[in-house]
């Protein structure tokens, strides 16, 4: 995809919309007409504008932010009568974390492409399928890649799934990422089970929740403090006794940016000396999508790397998704392993 759709697009991309250079038009801009098929060229802007119709529309689609509750009860109904299950458990893979859909059993697989009105995947590690199966004896769905603010989807569409999860009967909900320390005391490889966080994209006044709200999903101001299911944080740590992991679990603080930059070391140092212990680009918004539909959280974080917060010239400090998908890579069997339990664990008690 290439170019972009409106005059007001046009203007902003050429730093002219305050009414420098020759212009015209309501907002200071020079009307450009948008010419569906094949490239629109101003010379005397230099404006290239080569949006085929179809590109236009992906493009509208992308932004799409309002998914009715009729459409999302579609999509469930789609899933559950493709799957013929219905699911309890549903689980958000993080990047390089696909893995966990592949320990399901019996396993019923839908390629975002073929779901009917669902985003598509973008990000190296995040594979862009539901898989629906059981686990442990009970009946789940992984999302094999979710959708992130950056890719330039609004944060109602990347978390969007949530609500079709909880469609298709969910009741609690696993989301996993990758993330960088911010603790000092965080190795890379440790695991932090979420029990807060800290949403820098709700500070800039975006939230999943924006725009009318369906009280069929839930209340118009939902509470967020008890977002991460205490009895699960509880099990989970027992589980990690078990596997002899605890040294390397913790309990701590997520932040969501919204990417797709790593931070500097000036904002690690605010994430930090406000309480953050491990920062990514994801999760928060799912989280609160899923809480205000009433669903059980339980959220991880794998630590891909260590954020450094003091300058140095050392090139280590610079985070990479090839280092994060590497040790995604290497530490999938843990995270297989404490998913697994923790599901057998509520399958117990169901
Ligand atoms: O949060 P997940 O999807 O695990 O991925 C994390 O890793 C990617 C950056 O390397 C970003 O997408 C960040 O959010
Ligand atoms: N924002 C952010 N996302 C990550 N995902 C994995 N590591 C990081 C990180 O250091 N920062």
């Amino acid at each position: 995809m290439t170019g972009y759709s409106s005059k007001t697009d046009v203007a902003t991309a050429n730093g002219k919309q305050n009414g420098s250079g020759n212009q015209t038009g309501e907002n200071g801009t020079k009307p450009t007409e948008f010419t569906p098929q094949g490239n629109h060229a101003s010379s005397e802007n230099n404006i290239q504008c080569s949006l085929t119709s179809d590109e236009f529309r992906a493009v509208n689609l992308m932004r799409q932010d309002m998914y009715p509750y009729e459409v999302i009860q579609e999509i469930a109904d789609f899933i559950v009568k493709g799957s013929g299950i219905r699911p309890k458990i549903g689980i958000i893979c993080g990047s390089g974390l696909g893995s966990l859909a592949d320990i399901i059993q019996n396993p019923k697989v839908f390629d975002y492409e073929k779901i009917p009105n669902f985003p598509v995947s973008t990000v190296e590690g995040h594979a862009g399928r539901l898989v629906v199966g059981t686990l442990e004896g009970a009946n789940v769905m992984a999302m094999q890649g979710r959708f992130h603010f950056y890719e330039g989807y609004p944060l109602a569409k990347c978390s969007m799934p949530v609500r079709v999860m909880k469609l298709c009967g969910v009741e609690y909900l696993f989301a996993t990422n990758a993330a960088g320390g911010i603790n000092p005391k965080y190795a890379v490889g440790d695991i932090m089970l979420m029990h807060d966080h800290v949403n820098m994209l709700g500070f800039a006044g975006n939230s999943p929740l924006q725009g009318p709200n369906d009280p069929r999903f839930g209340p118009r101001f939902p509470a967020l403090v008890n977002s991460y299911n205490k009895d699960l944080i509880n099990k989970a740590i027992e589980i990690s006794k078990t596997m002899g992991i605890e040294s390397s679990v913790h309990v701590g603080v997520y932040s969501c940016l919204g990417g797709p930059t790593y931070e500097t070391i000036a904002e690690l140092k605010a994430l930090r000396m406000m309480g953050v212990d491990a920062v990514g680009m994801s999760t928060v918004h799912e989280v609160i999508t899923a809480r205000h539909c009433d669903m059980k959280v339980f959220a991880f974080s794998l630590i891909t790397n260590k954020c450094a917060t003091e300058y140095s010239d050392k090139k280590d400090d610079e985070a990479s998704h090839d280092e994060v998908m590497a040790v995604a890579k290497n530490r999938q069997k843990t995270c297989c392993e404490l998913v697994s339990r923790l599901v057998a664990e509520i399958q117990k008690t169901a």
